[in-house]
């Protein structure tokens, strides 16, 4: 039996139409567009390719779209200056700073200095707070976009051993808090763990955020077990090609052989991450006009 491959790509088209047909009615009620910004300080391989599949989907979806590009050697002033006029400017709903940042800046300082209401990635002190004590309020795009694909396979999660490989601000300890409020029994693996294979194999939903391509093997997983391959890896480049393949942090092939259902990379969790963007500038919009939104349309 080979597992579901999970389509990512699909389910986030869905969403990203529901998206569209809100931001216009909201257009229309505002009398301008939602507005999404885009701070990128170097160049992260993975935020390359973040930011290529971004400018054009909010665009698609009616939102104004805004892209500052800041060279590796950025000093931390000019960076928090950048992130205070985005909070003073009225056209923009959403601020996303990229991380990683290059190491000689403060992320957490950078991040904390983001208005809350503006913060379509969940990662201020305030959201981050807020979904740690169960309420509502803006949540990380990578770890809400996995937990819609894993509800939408698995219905009920309540009472299921989920393992969730990394514990960065951004993926690993936001996705551990939803799988969590989810009534799953959370493990959160990390360099230090000891036998990450063994701790693997317990996992009836294995979320995989590391940054090491192929890492987790298909003997590690449990059968039946759902696969969310959240690594964005770009391998190094053929001979004759200009740039290499992607792969996740899960060898794809072996995992098929094992598990209930994967998702591929690119096609999976990458395309969400990008809809539930969209969707949380949206809110966000919403709540800086004082327009009243469905949220459970969305
Ligand atoms: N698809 C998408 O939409 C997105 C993809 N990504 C991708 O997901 C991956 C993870 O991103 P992010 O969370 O930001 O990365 P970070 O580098 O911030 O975190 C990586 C985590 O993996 C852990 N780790 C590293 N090596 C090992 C190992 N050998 N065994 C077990 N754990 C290990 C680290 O542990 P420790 O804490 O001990 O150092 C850390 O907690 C990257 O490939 C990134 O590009 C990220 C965001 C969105
Ligand atoms: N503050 C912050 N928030 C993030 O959410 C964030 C970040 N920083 N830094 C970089 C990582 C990486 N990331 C990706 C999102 C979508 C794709 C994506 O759309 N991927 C397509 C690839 C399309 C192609 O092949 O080019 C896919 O997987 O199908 C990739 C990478 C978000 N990140």
């Amino acid at each position: 039996m080979t597992a579901q491959v999970i389509d990512g790509k699909a389910f986030a088209a869905g969403l990203r139409a529901r998206v569209a047909d809100l931001a216009a009615t909201f257009e229309q009620a505002a009398g301008r567009k939602a507005g999404l910004a885009v701070v990128l300080v170097g160049s992260d391989p993975a935020s390359q390719v973040y930011v290529a599949s971004k400018a054009k989907q909010t665009a698609e979806c009616g939102m104004a779209s805004f892209e500052h590009r800041l060279p590796e050697d950025t000093v931390q002033a000019d960076l928090l200056a950048l992130v205070d006029a985005l909070n003073a400017d009225p056209a923009v709903d959403g601020i996303l700073v990229q991380l990683p940042l290059p190491g000689h800046l403060d992320e957490q300082q950078v991040v904390a200095r983001i208005d809350p209401d503006k913060d379509v990635d969940g990662l201020t002190p305030l959201s981050s707070g807020r979904l740690a004590l169960g309420q509502p309020g803006l949540v990380p795009c990578t770890p809400l976009g996995s937990l819609m694909l894993l509800k939408d396979r698995l219905g009920n999660l309540s009472g299921l051993d989920a393992v969730v490989i990394g514990r960065s601000i951004l993926v690993g300890k936001p996705m551990a808090q939803l799988l969590l409020a989810e009534n799953c029994t959370v493990t959160i693996a990390h360099s230090r763990t000891r036998d990450l294979p063994e701790v693997v194999r317990r996992a009836d939903i294995v979320v995989a955020a590391v940054g090491r391509p192929e890492m987790v093997r298909g003997d590690w997983i449990k059968p039946g077990a759902t696969v969310i391959d959240v690594g964005i890896n770009r391998l190094p480049p053929e001979a004759g090609q200009a740039k290499g393949r992607l792969v996740g942090d899960v060898a794809f092939a072996e995992a098929l052989e094992v598990a209930g259902a994967v998702t591929p990379v690119p096609g999976g969790v990458g395309p969400m991450t990008i809809a539930v963007l969209l969707r949380n500038a949206l809110v966000a919009a919403h709540r800086n006009a004082g327009v009243a939104l469905a949220e459970a349309a969305l």
